[in-house]
């Protein structure tokens, strides 16, 4: 466990809410508009957060155009450009974003990684993604999405063609995806080289973490969940020769604060109100695998489901659900829709870092990343109500001690 956790700031245009573009304290064009993104990421700095993180997908991020328009993140940049922007406007915060090794190829991608990384002056990250969508694959030739395990068989290739070309040790690369025969025009950058950040949760996905991320990020709702990914993915570093402490594992938490629980009840409440009860339903019925939840009475009860051929785990949660609580089906899709599976908190900064402490101190996180509602009004409240609670507590930093995303994250300098 690190001496103090890490804090990431996960950007996402108008929220994480599903709703949060609905919000009167948001507005619709936030994820095109770069001075809501600056703001933002000078509120992170001024709160000494480790990073931002900008995630990504290149495609629409619901198969349902109307779906996928009534959503908070429907229109929003192409990360890296974005960064290259904030990197100007911002001098020490790290600076994150998702590319995928399915629709890139490893020498341009680390060109501009490393670019980043130098005109940010060693504060870049890669969080390296297969990308599972076969929306996206579907812009990106008519052949659909690849088998999981040829995706990582491709990413695997691509992290170390990348990583090689970051640390010049990269000339004649002939594998079986590709075939690089220079090095870069960049020599090493302040930090050495960008931050390898990965989300992957599958058995292939853990070991590639294990063997190159610097960060993890996961989603985990329970302590128990969260703690059993950090020790198995912990547990499988000495077989790469690396140490426990390499890795900075960062689940994602959802939270919503205010002065009195019951204020940060109602600021929720105002946002599950806010969903689209299309837009619920339809996410509902993808958890659920069915086509047609939208003719049943939505203040009725579920109706019978045949058995789930997609996610089982999945349908039977929320059928357990609803059975436990006698929830009906406008009730769930604001449950499931409004939390979108994270791990939410709602209270005060007191609860909130208690939460965050027990999760540290309990050896089921590094830190994490934080994913506000709405912005910029909860990254504001975390900023200025839960960052001073950890720091009173000690254990979160009161200024940045070095300059580069390695220093902040207490990451050796790649050799
Ligand atoms: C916090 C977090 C952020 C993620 N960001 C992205 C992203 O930006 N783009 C993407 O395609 N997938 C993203 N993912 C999905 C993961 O990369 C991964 O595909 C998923 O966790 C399933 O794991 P697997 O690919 O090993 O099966 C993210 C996951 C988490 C937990």
């Amino acid at each position: 466990m690190s001496a103090r956790m890490k804090l990431g700031a996960f950007l996402w245009a108008t929220g994480h809410h599903i709703a949060a573009w609905r919000h009167p304290k948001t507005h619709v064009t936030a994820g095109i508009d770069i001075d809501h993104y600056i703001a933002l990421a000078r509120t992170a700095e001024a709160a000494k957060f480790d990073m931002i993180f900008c995630e990504d997908a290149a495609g629409l991020r619901e198969a349902d155009v109307g779906i996928a328009s009534q959503t908070s993140r429907s229109i929003g940049f192409e990360p890296i450009s974005l960064l290259s922007a904030l990197a100007v406007q911002t001098s020490r915060i790290g600076l994150v974003s998702t590319a995928s090794t399915s629709y890139n190829e490893p020498y341009g991608l680390a060109r501009t990684f490393l670019s980043l990384d130098h005109l940010s002056g060693g504060r870049a990250g890669w969080n390296l993604v297969t990308s599972a969508s076969p929306i996206e694959a579907a812009n990106f030739g008519a052949t659909g999405l690849k088998p999981h395990a040829d995706r990582y068989e491709r990413a695997r290739e691509f992290a170390e063609v990348v990583t090689g070309l970051w640390h010049g040790k990269v000339s004649g690369h002939v594998g079986q995806s590709f075939s690089v025969r220079d090095p870069l025009d960049l020599p090493p950058s302040p930090q050495g080289a960008p931050v390898m950040v990965q989300a992957g949760a599958s058995d292939v996905g853990r070991d590639l973490a294990a063997r190159t991320a610097d960060v993890v990020f996961t989603a985990a709702q329970t302590f128990e969940e969260a703690k059993a990914f950090y020790d198995d993915l912990k547990g499988r570093m000495a077989a790469h020769g690396r140490e426990p402490d390499d890795i900075k594992i960062m689940p994602g938490v959802a939270p919503v604060v205010a002065e009195t629980e019951a204020e940060a009840r109602e600021k929720f409440e105002e946002l599950q109100e806010l969903i689209p009860d299309d837009v619920g339903v339809a996410l509902l019925s993808s958890y659920l695998s069915i086509s047609d939840l939208w003719r049943y009475p939505i203040d009725g009860p579920l109706p019978e489901l045949p058995e789930s051929e997609g996610m089982k785990s999945r349908q039977a949660l929320v059928v357990e659900q609803s059975r436990r609580d006698g929830l009906n089906i406008r009730q769930l899709a604001r449950h499931f829709a409004g939390a979108r599976g994270h791990w939410r908190i709602v209270g005060t900064a007191t609860q909130v870092a208690d939460e965050l402490q027990a999760r540290f101190e309990g050896g089921a996180a590094d830190g994490f990343n934080v994913m506000p509602a709405y912005f910029p009004g909860e990254l504001d409240a975390f900023a200025t109500l839960v960052v001073p609670e950890l720091q009173r507590r000690g254990l979160f930093r009161m200024e940045y001690e070095g300059t580069t995303l390695r220093a902040h994250l207490g990451l050796k300098r790649p050799s």
